[in-house]
């Protein structure tokens, strides 16, 4: 779409025709990412843009933020107005915000797809409880890439056991990530301890410093890394005696995630309230 029209509480916004997108957290990295993303994709249009209330960017045409020129969409810090008159939200903002806005797109009655990490057991209760009437799709990372590797970390952690096989997951992001470790490297700890039928809460090792003493079979270690401009890497180190395998996926580009945020919503419209995930939309739990 290169044009988005904007639309007023009340109207009709429920027939066919383009997807209406609300983005929220509009000028953070990922936002505008979102935003050139439905500018690109068929299929969709930017129905609203919410930034952070006393963001400099309130006030701001959306396109013009997001570099892709004009598209008539101011960002605001009232998001109800702007929920209601859309079909879906695309969240990649903090878990405080995240929660928020789970609540209103319930209200709503819409697709709410949270792309937001770094949330507590306390925000997923939350979430889940906006998810009776909203229509969530949340995962840790909405890459195709990730997603099938989480299938192959699964089967791996399955077929090799805790007695020959050691289980580490090392992640490295760019400077200015606030949560550790990274919703991609829970999630994948969640597929590789689904695989070995444990619970990752109880087995989980983050990070070791000083004297820790021998390694405790079937744990699953955590390392992180945090420099410079890096988008997100992450690998999945089994590592037996003698040989060892290393699950790997390097993001080279935001798009991967913006995309997958966008089919997530299209794939969430018209279905009833629930929380989903990524694998759900991808059809990789079949
Ligand atoms: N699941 C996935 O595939 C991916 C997930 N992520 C996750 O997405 C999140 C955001 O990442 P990133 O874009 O790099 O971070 P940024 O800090 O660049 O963006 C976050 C945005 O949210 C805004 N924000 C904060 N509070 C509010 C609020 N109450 N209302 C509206 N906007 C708000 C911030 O505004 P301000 O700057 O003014 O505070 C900022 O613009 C992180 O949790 C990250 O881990 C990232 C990439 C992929
Ligand atoms: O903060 C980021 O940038 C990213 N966050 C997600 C995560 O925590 O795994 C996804 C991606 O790796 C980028």
């Amino acid at each position: 779409m290169s044009e988005a029209e904007v639309f007023s509480p009340g109207d009709d916004v429920s027939s066919s025709g383009d997807m209406g997108l609300v983005v929220v957290g509009a000028g953070g990295r990922m936002g505008q990412t979102l935003i050139r993303a439905i500018h690109d994709i068929d299929g969709v249009r930017l129905a609203g843009a919410i930034g952070r209330p006393g963001s400099p960017h309130i006030g701001r045409d959306a396109g013009e933020v997001a570099g892709v020129g004009l598209l008539g969409v101011s960002i605001t810090d009232d998001p109800l107005p702007v929920f209601a008159a859309a079909e879906g939200v695309l969240d990649f903002t903090t878990p405080a915000a995240t929660v928020e806005f789970a609540m209103l797109s319930a209200q709503a009655r819409i697709v709410h797809v949270i792309g937001t990490t770094g949330c507590s057991e306390a925000d997923d209760e939350k979430i889940r409880a906006a998810a009776r009437h909203a229509v969530i799709v949340k995962s840790g990372n909405m890459s195709f890439g990730v997603n099938l590797l989480a299938v192959l970390v699964e089967k791996a952690a399955k077929a090799l056991g805790p007695d020959d096989f050691d289980i580490e997951i090392l992640e490295m992001h760019h400077k200015h990530k606030v949560d550790a470790p990274s919703g991609t490297a829970l999630l994948l700890g969640e597929a590789a301890a689904e695989g070995r039928g444990i619970d990752l809460a109880s087995q989980s090792v983050r990070g070791r410093d000083g004297h820790t003493g021998a390694r405790e079979n079937g744990t699953i270690g955590f390392a992180t890394l945090r420099g410079g401009s890096v988008i997100g890497d992450h690998s999945v180190i089994l590592a037996g005696t003698g040989e060892r395998i290393t699950l790997s996926h390097h993001a080279e580009d935001r798009t991967i995630f913006a995309r997958g945020a966008v089919k997530a919503a299209l794939w969430a419209r018209g279905r009833k309230p629930g929380l989903y995930s990524m694998r759900d939309v991808l059809g990789l739990n079949e």
